[in-house]
């Protein structure tokens, strides 16, 4: 398994790690790892469970091509029931454990005609919606070891990774479905009505899901890199002609139809990282932020 170091003030002896959020029905992100060490979410204090289906609720550590990796195998969302503070905690986890790399990834419908079920979306920017209206992991006293009072988020993700996912979408032949796009997260569970689909598409966002946003804020307030994708599984139904009506499962489907492709981009992607070689164990000294 995994070499295990324990946790100093200073992380700069330790060479650096990349974390993986699995989205709905993505979890198989992490069959991709080697070496592993698996934890359930209920065997690890401070971590909530995981309640939805296709969100497995484990944290497993490995490599990735010769680079450790920590990959949650099922995020947390606000509609469970957490706090934000709750759905982000791994992320800090992450920062602590010497993670410089976080990879999100999501299901995701979308707004935009000319994304389709299976298609991949790289994400540009986000519309975190619920942190418009003041819902934000941050809120709270600011946690000053972790970052400032007021993070930019012009930038959150990353431009170079960006560019080199697309390089790697075109040397694995699936340039055709990939294309980068707005995401804009809303609180969920029920999915959009169609005016509010329409309404959407007005503002500008590709793709919407119920998630991943407050983790990247997160994730920019401490320092981290980002990229972020979705899998785009349905299309928002925009038209009140259309009978199609989205669920769960199929969003799940679409998921099990891409694992391979997912798991060669995330796969080449992380092989260009320079890294990684000890995790830290974690002892956390202090607190992790207001609100659990
Ligand atoms: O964002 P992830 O976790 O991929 O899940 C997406 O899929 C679920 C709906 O099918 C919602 O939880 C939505 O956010
Ligand atoms: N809000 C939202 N989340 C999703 N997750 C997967 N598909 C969808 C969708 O159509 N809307």
């Amino acid at each position: 398994g995994i070499s295990l170091s324990p946790l100093i003030d200073s992380q700069d002896e330790y060479q650096k790690a990349v974390a993986i959020i699995c989205g709905s029905g993505l979890g198989m992100l992490a069959d991709a790892l080697s070496n592993q060490d698996a934890f359930k979410y209920s065997e690890i204090p401070g971590f909530p469970h995981s309640t939805v289906q296709g969100h497995a609720g484990r944290l497993v550590f490995g490599e990735l091509r010769g680079k450790t990796c920590v990959c949650m195998q099922g995020r947390f969302h606000m509609y469970e029931g957490h706090s934000l503070c709750k759905t982000t905690f791994p992320v800090r986890v992450f920062k602590l454990l010497g993670v410089d790399t976080l990879i999100v990834t999501n299901a995701a419908g979308s707004l935009d005609d000319s994304l389709r079920p299976g298609d991949i979306m790289i994400l540009k920017d986000h519309i975190n919606f619920p942190g418009l209206c003041g819902l934000n992991p941050l809120c709270g006293p600011n946690l000053d070891r972790f970052g400032p009072r007021f993070p930019a988020m012009s930038g959150c993700y990353d431009a170079g990774l960006r560019r080199i996912a697309m390089e790697i979408g075109k040397q694995l032949g699936v340039a055709e479905v990939m294309t980068e796009g707005v995401y804009a997260m809303v609180g969920g569970p029920n999915f959009e009505s169609i005016a509010e689909a329409r309404l959407l598409h007005r503002l500008g966002v590709d793709a919407v899901g119920m998630s991943t946003a407050p983790e990247v804020v997160v994730a920019t307030h401490c320092g981290l890199r980002v990229f972020g994708l979705s899998l785009i599984t349905n299309k928002v139904v925009k038209s009140y002609d259309d009978p199609e009506a989205v669920d769960h499962e199929a969003v799940l489907a679409v998921g099990r139809r891409r694992a391979q492709t997912l798991q060669s981009l995330v796969m080449e992607l992380v092989a260009r990282f320079k890294c990684v070689v000890y995790f830290a164990i974690l002892v956390p000294k202090r607190d992790f932020g207001s609100g659990f």
